[in-house]
This record gives structure tokens, sequence and C-alpha cells, in this order.
């Protein structure tokens, strides 16, 4: 509802200290006495510096304090049935009745001193404390009703070990039921993500590697399974490369913007792997079957541009710019009716879901198989003997 214009008391603004001390001095005042006419400008005044929207129905109670204290009881016609916005103003203020003004104004007065309470104990925090405890290998933080994860093991690429995996998947179930509009997953970092840390594969006593390829698909369904089955919207901040598992959840996303230093590779055969992250369906659909296979098959790495091009990424920013940019979206977005937005990201979901499930559960049956293979040891293999080689 759009009252901001008419309840001519919010606009959010300065900065904490003049809030507090004004919080202070309105709530000294008040205590002494009834609310002056000085208090009732003051609390006009401090209500345009709430950092925090209090919200609608708070916005309609202080119009209506307001009216009642500067006009009296309401004694105009009601507006018309599809006039939404007037209608509900005029309602919130004639169910004041006779309200005496100087109640109404005292009304007012105490109701922006607990607003202004409220507000200066939820200033911006820095970065550190709003971090949220108990992660080892995420940083996850919320702020304007954006939950962002962010992958942190940037000297390995973001490499995905177990622990990630698995903290990933706690963060998006907190997230799901956080107070966040909109979840953020980005890296730190020169990369976005390796993709998986090949050493999960390298840790396994023989006799046990079947085992473990049992317990890895086991993992890796239920980790794809959560972004499946996400009910909020879904955001990848791509800030660098991106490699395997990194790139084909993508297909699950709802928005993924990325820096033009960004690429997307997905070097499966060359693994000795096949696709998984539903992307055998997912991949096909965004970008059609050729393009799908010289990605999936032929491990072609993509530019961000091209990624742009084949439908796998939403808008390629300027590295220079590109978190600005970006944050600057998705706080306007995140200012969107929260309700309607989850509703719509539901419904275009719901008609993929057991689809999705089961392209999940049959990649998964196929990538046990191939992790068991001479062709995924020996690429694995080569990989960790490169270095040692140089
Ligand atoms: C539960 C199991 C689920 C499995 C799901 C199936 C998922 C499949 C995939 O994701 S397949 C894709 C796997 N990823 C890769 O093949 C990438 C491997 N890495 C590389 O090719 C390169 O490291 C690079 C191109 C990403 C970056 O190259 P460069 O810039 O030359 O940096 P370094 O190679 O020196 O990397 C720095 C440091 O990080 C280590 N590292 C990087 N990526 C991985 C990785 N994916 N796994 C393990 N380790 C990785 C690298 O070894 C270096 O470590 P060091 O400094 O030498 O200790």
């Amino acid at each position: 509802m759009a009252l901001a214009g008419a309840v001519r008391c919010w606009r959010p603004g300065a900065g904490p200290s003049s809030l507090q001390m004004q919080a202070l001095s309105l709530h000294m005042s008040k205590t002494a006495m009834g609310a002056s006419q000085k208090d009732f400008e003051s609390a006009m005044n401090q209500v345009k510096l709430l950092k925090k929207d209090p919200g609608n129905e708070v916005k309609l109670k202080l119009y209506a304090l307001y009216k009642q204290t500067t006009e009296g009881p309401c004694n105009t016609p009601r507006p018309g049935v599809f006039d939404l916005i007037n209608k509900a103003k005029w309602d919130a203020w004639n169910a004041l009745g006779n309200l005496p003004k100087e109640t109404a104004r005292q009304n007012y007065v105490d109701l922006v001193s607990d607003l202004s309470s409220s507000d200066s104990s939820s200033q911006v925090k820095p970065e550190t404390d709003r971090k949220q405890p108990g992660y080892e290998t995420l940083v996850v933080t919320s702020e304007d009703s954006i939950t962002k994860i962010m992958m942190n093991r940037p000297a390995k690429k973001n490499a995905l070990t177990i622990q990630m995996y698995r903290e990933i998947m706690l963060a998006l179930e907190a997230a799901s039921k956080d107070d966040s509009t909109i979840i953020v997953l980005t890296g730190n970092g020169d990369y976005y993500s390796s993709g998986n840390d090949l050493m999960n594969f390298m840790n396994t006593p023989p006799g046990e590697m079947e085992k473990e390829a049992k317990n890895g698909a086991i993992l890796l369904r239920d980790f794809v399974g959560c972004f499946i089955d996400f009910p909020k919207p879904l955001v990848a901040v791509i800030n660098g490369p991106a490699v395997g598992i990194s790139v084909t959840i993508l297909g699950l996303f709802d928005l993924v913007y990325a820096s033009d230093r960004a690429t997307f590779h997905t070097p499966f055969t060359h693994l000795g792997q096949s696709p998984e992250g539903c992307s055998s369906y997912t991949f096909p659909k965004i970008m059609g079957q050729a393009k799908a296979a010289e990605m999936l098959m032929f491990g072609k790495k993509l530019t961000a541009r091209e990624a742009c091009a084949q439908g796998l990424v939403t808008e390629v920013f300027p590295d220079s710019t590109f978190q600005k940019e970006v944050w600057t979206r998705l706080k306007a977005y995140s200012k969107l009716p929260r309700n309607a937005l989850h509703i719509s990201k539901q419904s275009i979901r719901n008609l993929e879901k057991e689809k999705l499930h089961a392209v999940n559960a049959e990649e998964n049956s196929v990538l046990q198989e191939r992790w068991l293979s001479d062709e995924c040891m020996n690429a694995v293999m080569s990989f960790f003997s490169r270095k040692a080689k140089l």
C-alpha cells in the first residue's frame, strides 16, 4: 500500500546519534507532562529520520493520530470502494472516533518514541557483527531482507568439501525459515567456486570405495534436493570463474548475475564423470540441445557473455562495478512484497519439482558408478600429480 506520500511522517534518513538524542529528549519531555505542540512537531520530524520502514499498519496508525490531532474526529465522506488506499486511511482515522486532540497528540508522540527506540537499536552493524555463528566454511550474513551465503575457502578457489556441502544445506534450511526475502549464494576471493573438491575422492581406503560412492551419491542427492525444494528466490552472484557442480546447479536458481571475469566450465567427460545438479534436464531446456551438449559432454568453457547469450546467466556486469550494481539491484528487489514473490517462485517451481527430483535421482545413480571407474580415478590422480611434476 503506497501510504508514504499521505502520511507526511515517513522518510528514511539521518544517522543514529541525532535520532537517539531526539528520542531521548522526546521521552524526557513527554514523561514530565502531557505532550506539547512542540513535542508533536518534533515527533513529526523524527519520524522522517527512521531508518526502518515501520510497515503499513503502523503508518496508518500514525496517519490517523496525525489527522485526529490536527483536524479532530473524522467527518469527511468515506472514499469509494475501489479507492483502496484512501479508504484504509479514512477507516484508520474514523476508528479513533471522538478521541480528544490532546490524547491523539500524546499517542502520536508515544508511538514515534517507541519506533525511534527500536529503530536505533537496529542500526546497521559491521559485517563481522552480523555474521551468523556456527559455520566454518561459509560466511552467512543477513541484511536488508537478504541472506547472503558466501563460500569461504578462497585459497582453494572455494572447492566444495563434504563439510561445505553440509553447511550450505544447513544455511539454506535456516534461510528458508528466516525473515529474508531473497537468498544469495556467492564466493569469497577470485573464484566463485572450482566445484567439487577432488580431495573428496582421495581419502577412501581401497575396500570402502563402493560404500563411499554410495554415501557421496546420497549427499549429492540431498544437496541438489535442497536447491530443487528451496521456497524463496535464489540468486547466484558469480564473482569469478565457476566449475563443475557450482555451474550445473545454476539451472535451479532464479537469477544468475555474473561479473564479466566469470567463466562457466563443466569438464565432466575430462574427469571421467557425468552431469549432475539436474543439468542433464535444465541445460537443454535453457540453452537448447546442441549448446548443452557442447558444455556438458565436450566441456566447452563459456565466458560470462556467452553464458548470458545462452540463457544460463541473467545479466553480466563489468567486474569493476559488479558488487555495487548487483547489490543495489538486489536491495531494490528485496523490498518487493515478500509473500507475492515467494508464491510466484513456488508456482513456477511446483510445475517441475517431481521431474527435477527424478532427474536428480537418475543423475546420482549414474555418477555413483562413474566414481568407481578407472577413467574417474585416473583424472583425479592426474589433477593432484600435476603440481608435483612442476
Ligand atoms: C559428495 C560428492 C559430490 C560430487 C559432486 C560432483 C561434482 C563434480 C564437479 O564439481 S567436477 C569439477 C571438479 N573441479 C575441477 O575439476 C577443478 C579442479 N581445479 C582446477 O582445475 C584448477 O585448480 C583451477 C582451474 C580451478 C584453478 O587453477 P589455478 O588458478 O592454477 O589455481 P590452482 O590450481 O593452483 O588452485 C589453487 C589451490 O586450490 C586447489 N584446488 C582448486 N580447485 C580444486 C578442486 N576442485 N579440488 C581440490 N583442490 C582444488 C589447488 O589444488 C590448489 O591447491 P594448492 O595451493 O596446490 O594446495
